[in-house]
C-alpha cells in the first residue's frame, strides 16, 4: 500500500515533537520529508541559554541526530528554505528548486526575532539571539570586544546577559519597560531580580527607548529618545519574536498574527497543518515548549485518525534559566477588580510569594527567592482548583520551611512535575514502578521528564529517590550512558572486562538494557567500548557507527559526500596533486577546498562514485568523518624557516603515521610548530607540540571551536622519541578513561592535568600505555582500501538500488 506523503516544513522543536508523536501513534502511515532551513538535525534550542552560559556545549544539545532521521526512514532536507507552497496541487517548492508533492503538510516555521525598526540595525556588531549561529556569534564577539548591550530585559534577553557575563563582557541591558520582565512579574519581584542581577555584576538602563544604532560599519553606541547615549562594541536585539508566517500568507492561508489553526490544529486550507510558535489558536500565540508540544500531541492524532481531544489552549508558566536567580510565573498574576491577591514577602531574606485569586479559584502565581512551590500552585492553576474550603494563606506555606522529600509527598498523583513537557507525578511513579526506571536517564527516556529546559531535573531526582524508598540507589544516579540503561560508562566498561563481553547485544543483554536495540546514544558508545578494551579480539559494528563512519566519507546536506585523503603532515606532491586533479575532472567534482587542518578536502562527491574516487585516488583515508586522529598540522620548521629549532614537518608526518586509523572517544587533532611563532597553532589543538631549544613543549586539551581553550603544558622533552613515548601514553589515557564523545579539552578538566600528570610520570604505567595503544594501532587497515578491495560491503554501501 502507498504510503501518505507527510511533509513538514521546520526541523524545530515543535515541527520534530510532532513527527515523534506520530511515529508513536502510526510508525507506518506516511513517508515523512522534513525540511530545514537550518543546518543542523534537531536540536534543543532552549538550551543555547546554557551552552552560552558555558554549561553545556552545541555538541549536547542535540535532540534527534542524523541516525534518528535515518531509522525513522525520514528524509531530512537541511539548509534548505521552503519558498512556497501551491495548496491546489499540494506540492511545495524549495530554494534549491526541488518541488515535492504532499498528502499532508504541517508548517512549523517558528518565529523570527523582532528586529527594532530604527536606523543602524544592519550595522556589524547587531545579532539575535535565535540559533545555534546566532549563539557562535556571540561566543565570538566576545573574544574580541568587551561592551555589550542587551535590548530587551525579557527571559530571552536576562538569560542572553547572563552568557554575556559568564564570557567575560561588561553587559548592560537596555529595557522599554520600568522594571524587568514585565510580562512574566509583577513590580516587585521584578525589582528583586533587578537587585539579583546587579548583584551578579549587570547593568541596567530601565524605561529607555533605542532610537538609533549607532557608529561607521560596526556598532560604536545606543542613542536613545531621552538624547542620552550608551557606547557599546556588541548588541544583542531581544525585543521579542514575531510569528514566522511569511510562507502560509503567500500561500493564501488565513493569518492574524500566527497562522489560524482550529481546536485540530487545521489552518484554513485543505490537507496543510500549523504547530509551533507560528500557529494561532484562538487569538494566542505561544512562544513557550510546553504549549507547542500540547499542540503537537493533537495535530499527530487528528492526523493519524481515532479519538481526538480538541486543544483548548494552554496556560503558561515560566521560568529564567540564571543560576542563583529563583524565580516563577504562572497564569494571570496581575490583579484588577475582579482579581485579588494573598503575598507574602520577607525583605531580609528576599523571598516573595503572591497568588491571585478570581473568586474562589487560583489564576496566577509569581515566587522569587524560593520557587519550590511553583508546580504545585501551577498544577492548582490549571485544575482551575476550588479553594474555597481552604484557609488562603496557607495555600503559600505549606511546603517551605520543610525537607524536600516532603514535597514531592506532598504532590498529588496529577500534579506537573516537568512543567515543559507535561509529566505528572503520577505518570513518573508509574514508570519507576512498573517499567522499572531506576535513574532520572531512564525516567527522560521513558517519559520526556527533563529532556527539554532540565529545570525540573532535581525534582525528577527527589521523586525516584522518594518512590524508590530503601531501594534507591545513590550510585546508579551517575550519569548513565543513555536512557537505555541506570548504568554509567565507568561501570559498563567495567562489566566489558570483567566478564569478557564482546558484542554490543551481548552487552544489552547481559546488562539488562531496558531496550533491547540500544539507542543511537548507546549503540557507537558501546562499539567504541568494546572495541577499546578489546582491539585484536573485537569485530567493529559497522551499523553501530554514524552515519558518517560507516560511508568513511562526511555527508553534506545535499546528500553528496565529501573526500578528504590523508596528507601527512599537511605534505603533498606532484603526483598526489595530479591524481586528485584528475579525479576531480573524471568525476566532476564540484569544489575542492583547502582545510584548516592542511588538507584537500573534495566536496559533492555521489555516494556511488565513493569507491571509484577512492580507488583511482590511490591515498590512504584522511578519517575526517570519524572519532579519530584527524590531522597532524605543521609548520615548515628547520627546513625552510629561518627561526625553526626543530623537525617540525618530520616529527609531524611519523606522528601522523603513528597513529593513524586510531579510534578515538572524539576527534584528536594535532599540530607542530617548530618555535615558539606557532604557526601551526599548536596551543589550540587536542595535543600540540611547540619546538624550544633543546626540546619540545607538549601542550593538551586545546581546542579552537566555540568554547575556546588555550592547551595546558604538559611536558618538556629533549628527544622525539619522548614526544612519541608521551604522546602515546597521553592518548592511551585518554581512550581508557574518557566518555565516548568527551573531547579532550573537556576530559583534562574533568581529570585534571595534574592527576594525568601523575599516571604520565610512573615509568612503568607509560610503557604499559604504550603496549595498549601499539596494540590497538597492530589491527589499523585502511578503510577505503577495504572497500575497494571487498566486492560485497562495496555494493551493500555504495550501490544504489533501483527498484520500480
Ligand atoms: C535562547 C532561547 C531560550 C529559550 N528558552 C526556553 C525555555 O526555557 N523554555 C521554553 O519553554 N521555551 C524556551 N524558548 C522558546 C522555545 O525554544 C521555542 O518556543 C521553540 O523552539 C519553538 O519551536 P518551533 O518549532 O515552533 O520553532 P523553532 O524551534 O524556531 O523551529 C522552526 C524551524 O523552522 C525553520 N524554518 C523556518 N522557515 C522555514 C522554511 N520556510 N523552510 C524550512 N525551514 C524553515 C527554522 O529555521 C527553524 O529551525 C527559548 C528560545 C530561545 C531562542
Ligand atoms: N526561560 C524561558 O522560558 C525562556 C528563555 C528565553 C526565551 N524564551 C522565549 O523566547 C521568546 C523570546 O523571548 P523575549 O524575551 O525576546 O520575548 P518577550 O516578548 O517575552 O520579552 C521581550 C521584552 O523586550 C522588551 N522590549 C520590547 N521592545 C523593546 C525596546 N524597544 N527596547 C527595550 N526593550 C524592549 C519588552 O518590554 C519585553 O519585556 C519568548 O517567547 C520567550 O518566552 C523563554
Ligand atoms: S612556528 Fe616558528 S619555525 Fe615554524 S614556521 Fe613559524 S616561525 Fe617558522
Ligand atoms: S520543566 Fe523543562 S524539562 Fe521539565
Amino acid at each position: 500500500m502507498r504510503k501518505e506523503k507527510l511533509i513538514v516544513i521546520g526541523n524545530g522543536m515543535a515541527g520534530i515533537r510532532a513527527v515523534e508523536e506520530i511515529i508513536s501513534l502510526s510508525p507506518e502511515i506516511f513517508d515523512i520529508t522534513v525540511f530545514g532551513s537550518e543546518p543542523h538535525p534537531n536540536y534543543n534550542r532552549i538550551l543555547l541559554s546554557k551552552v552560552l552560559q558555558g554549561d553545556t556545549s552545541v555538541e549536547d544539545i542535540t535532540l534527534n541526530d542524523w541516525n534518528w532521521y535515518e531509522e525513522n526512514d525520514i528524509t531530512l532536507y537541511i539548509e534548505e528554505k521552503v519558498i512556497s507552497i501551491d495548496s491546489i496541487n499540494q506540492e511545495i517548492r524549495t530554494d534549491q528548486g526541488r518541488i515535492e508533492f504532499y498528502d499532508k503538510l504541517i508548517i512549523a516555521t517558528g518565529s523570527l526575532p523582532f528586529i527594532l525598526p530604527i536606523p543602524g540595525v544592519e550595522k556589524e556588531g547587531v545579532t539575535t539571539f535565535r540559533d545555534i549561529s546566532d549563539t557562535n556569534q556571540m561566543v565570538k564577539a566576545s573574544q574580541q570586544y568587551k561592551k555589550a548591550a542587551v535590548i530587551g530585559g525579557g527571559l530571552l534577553g536576562l538569560e542572553a546577559a547572563r552568557g554575556l557575563l559568564n564570557l567575560g563582557m561588561d553587559v548592560t541591558v537596555v529595557h522599554l519597560s520600568s522594571y524587568l520582565m514585565e510580562r512574566q512579574l509583577d513590580l516587585t519581584a521584578g525589582k528583586l531580580l533587578q537587585q539579583e542581577l546587579e548583584q551578579q555584576g549587570m547593568s541596567f538602563l530601565l524605561e529607555k527607548q533605542t532610537q538609533e544604532i549607532t557608529g561607521h560599519e560596526r556598532v560604536e553606541g545606543l542613542k536613545f529618545s531621552d538624547g542620552n547615549l550608551l557606547e557599546t562594541d556588541f548588541v544583542v536585539m531581544a525585543a521579542g519574536i514575531r510569528p514566522n508566517t511569511e510562507l502560509a500568507q503567500k500561500a493564501g492561508l488565513h493569518i492574524n498574527r500566527g497562522i489560524v489553526v482550529n481546536d485540530y490544529m487545521e489552518t484554513s486550507s485543505a490537507n496543510i497543518y500549523a504547530v509551533g510558535e507560528c500557529a494561532e489558536h484562538k487569538g494566542m500565540v505561544y512562544g513557550l515548549v510546553a504549549p507547542l508540544y500540547e499542540q503537537g500531541k493533537v495535530l499527530a492524532k487528528t492526523i493519524c485518525g481515532g479519538d481526538v481531544r480538541p486543544y483548548q489552549g494552554s496556560v503558561l508558566s515560566t521560568q529564567l534559566k540564571v543560576s542563583g536567580v529563583d524565580v516563577f510565573s504562572a497564569g494571570d498574576f496581575i490583579e484588577d477588580e475582579q482579581k485579588k491577591s494573598i503575598k507574602v514577602f520577607d525583605e531580609q531574606d528576599g523571598i516573595y510569594k503572591k497568588i491571585v485569586l478570581k473568586g474562589n479559584q487560583i489564576v496566577g502565581a509569581v515566587l522569587f527567592g524560593d520557587s519550590r512551590d511553583g508546580n504545585r500552585l501551577f498544577s492548582m492553576i490549571q485544575k482551575q482548583q476550588d479553594v474555597s474550603e481552604v484557609e488562603k494563606i496557607s495555600i503559600l506555606q505549606p511546603i517551605s520551611g520543610q525537607g524536600s522529600g516532603s514535597l514531592v509527598a506532598s504532590m498529588s498523583a496529577d500534579d506537573i512535575v516537568c512543567g515543559c513537557n507535561g509529566v505528572s507525578k503520577g505518570t513518573i511513579v508509574e514508570a519507576i514502578q512498573n517499567q522499572g526506571c531506576t535513574s532520572v536517564d531512564e525516567l527522560k527516556a521513558c517519559t520526556s521528564a527533563s529532556r527539554s529546559c532540565g529545570g525540573c531535573k532535581p525534582l525528577v531526582a527527589e521523586l525516584l529517590q522518594h518512590t524508590l524508598g530503601s531501594e534507591f540507589d545513590g550510585a546508579a544516579q551517575k550519569e548513565a550512558i543513555c536512557g537505555c540503561t541506570s548504568l554509567s560508562r565507568d561501570e559498563v566498561v567495567e562489566e566489558i572486562r570483567a566478564k569478557g563481553l564482546s558484542h554490543t547485544r551481548e552487552v544489552m543483554s547481559v546488562l539488562g538494557w531496558s531496550n533491547e536495540e540500544g539507542c543511537s546514544k548507546c549503540r557507537p558508545a558501546l562499539n567504541y567500548y568494546l572495541g577499546m578494551v578489546n582491539p585484536t579480539g573485537y569485530v567493529d559494528e559497522r551499523e553501530s557507527r554514524f552515519v558518517n563512519e560507516r560511508m568513511h566519507a562526511n555527508i553534506q546536506k545535499d546528500g553528496t559526500y565529501s573526500v578528504v585523503p590523508r596528507m601527512y603532515g599537511g605534505v603533498t606532491n606532484a603526483d598526489d596533486l595530479r591524481r586528485i586533479a584528475d579525479v576531480v575532472d573524471k568525476y566532476n567534482i564540484p569544489l575542492v577546498k583547502v582545510t584548516g587542518g592542511q588538507r584537500l578536502d573534495l566536496f559533492g562527491v555521489k555516494k556511488e562514485d565513493l569507491p571509484l574516487v577512492w580507488e583511482e585516488l590511490d591515498m590512504p583515508s584522511g578519517y575526517a568523518y570519524g572519532k579519530s586522529l584527524r590531522t597532524v598540522k605543521t609548520c615548515v620548521g628547520e627546513q625552510f624557516c629561518r627561526f625553526g629549532t626543530q623537525d617540525s614537518m618530520g616529527v609531524g608526518i611519523a606522528l601522523e603515521k603513528k597513529f593513524e586509523g586510531l579510534w578515538t572517544p572524539h576527534k584528536v587533532k594535532m599540530a607542530v610548530s617548530a618555535c615558539p611563532r606557532s604557526c601551526a597553532e599548536s596551543g589550540f589543538k587536542d595535543i600540540g607540540f611547540i619546538g624550544i631549544d633543546g626540546g619540545w613543549e607538549i601542550y593538551v586539551g586545546g581546542n579552537g571551536g566555540t568554547h575556546l581553550r588555550g592547551g595546558d603544558l604538559l611536558y618538556k622533552v629533549k628527544t622525539d622519541e619522548e614526544l612519541m613515548e608521551i604522546t602515546g601514553a597521553y592518548l592511551q589515557y585518554y581512550r581508557e578513561t574518557a566518555n565516548y564523545l568527551e573531547r579532550t579539552s573537556a576530559w583534562i578538566e574533568r581529570i585534571g592535568i595534574k592527576n594525568v600528570q601523575a599516571i604520565l610520570d610512573n615509568v612503568e604505567e607509560r610503557k604499559k600505555l604504550n603496549l595498549r595503544i601499539d596494540e590497538a594501532l597492530s589491527t589499523y587497515r585502511d578503510p577505503w582500501k577495504e572497500i575497494v578491495e571487498n566486492k560485497q560491503a562495496k555494493k551493500e554501501l555504495f550501490e544504489t538500488v533501483v527498484t520500480s
